[in-house]
């Protein structure tokens, strides 16, 4: 039985005064369960306000990336001691938005992954393909590329602190969501591959589905066999929206 996962991608979003009313509401109303694990990523300048706020330790805190390197010289970025410093435990890596708008590579992606487990932080892979791949009949290959590529630098051992996110790029914001038996296709196909190197870690990864989970699609989707909870992006910003994501989840 794995742990379901539900993180919160905040994204560029929130304000000193409306990440509180969320929390608040999140705090008192969570029943964070032992089976389901819920983490709230925000922009890196509200992490220690929200890490000031979650004083009751059942959500956790992600940011939304790191940089591969250590402290110094590096304008701009932030590293993996800095995060856990502000009480971060998990860090998104890969995202979609990351990959277009600030072309980060495959061979980059690794690298942070790498920062991100020296420095005791969880990463969450994420993974997906875009319309046209889609339309093309790529989405294997695409998926599996991108998480070959991490494998192929790091080796299989370092997924067993890792979680990944599949997440089709034409789904993100778009209202549009991969059916359930969609997303499970792809979850077994990201299952086997990790099977193919490490049949234990397979049964125990953690694979979550991203683009547009809400409160009416959560349950489908977690009720297939290998989707093991949300990364959750507009939805995380209403409290009553995620935490009936959260509820379904556990
Ligand atoms: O990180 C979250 C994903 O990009 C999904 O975003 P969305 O739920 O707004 O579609």
């Amino acid at each position: 039985m794995r742990t379901s996962v539900v993180i919160g991608n905040w994204k560029m979003n929130g304000d000193r005064v409306a990440n509180i009313k969320l929390l608040d509401r999140l705090e008192k109303e969570l029943s964070v369960q032992n089976n389901c694990a819920v983490v709230v990523c925000p922009p890196f300048p509200f992490l220690s306000q929200v890490a000031g706020w979650l004083l009751s330790q059942k959500i956790n805190i992600g940011a939304q990336n790191v940089s591969a390197h250590n402290y110094g010289a590096h304008t701009g970025e932030v590293c993996g001691q800095m995060l856990t410093e502000l009480g971060c435990s998990y860090v998104l890596l890969g995202h979609s938005e990351r990959r277009a708008d600030n072309y980060e590579s495959d061979t980059e992606i690794a690298a942070k992954f790498a920062a991100a487990i020296e420095t005791g932080l969880t990463p969450v892979l994420c993974v997906g393909e875009t319309l046209d791949q889609k339309n093309a009949g790529l989405t294997q290959s695409v998926v599996t590329g991108q998480i070959t590529s991490v494998i192929e630098q790091l080796g299989i051992s370092v997924f067993n602190k890792a979680i990944i996110a599949y997440e089709p790029v034409w789904a993100i914001g778009t209202g549009e969501t991969a059916t359930p038996e969609q997303a499970q296709a792809v979850h077994l196909a990201i299952r086997t591959l990790i099977r193919s190197y490490d049949n234990i870690l397979a049964d125990k990864i953690a694979i979550l589905y991203g683009g547009s989970v809400k409160a009416s699609n959560a349950k489908a989707l977690f009720s297939q066999i290998d989707i093991d909870g949300a990364l959750v992006g507009g939805a995380a910003l209403d409290a009553d929206q995620f935490i009936s994501i959260c509820n379904a989840a556990a």
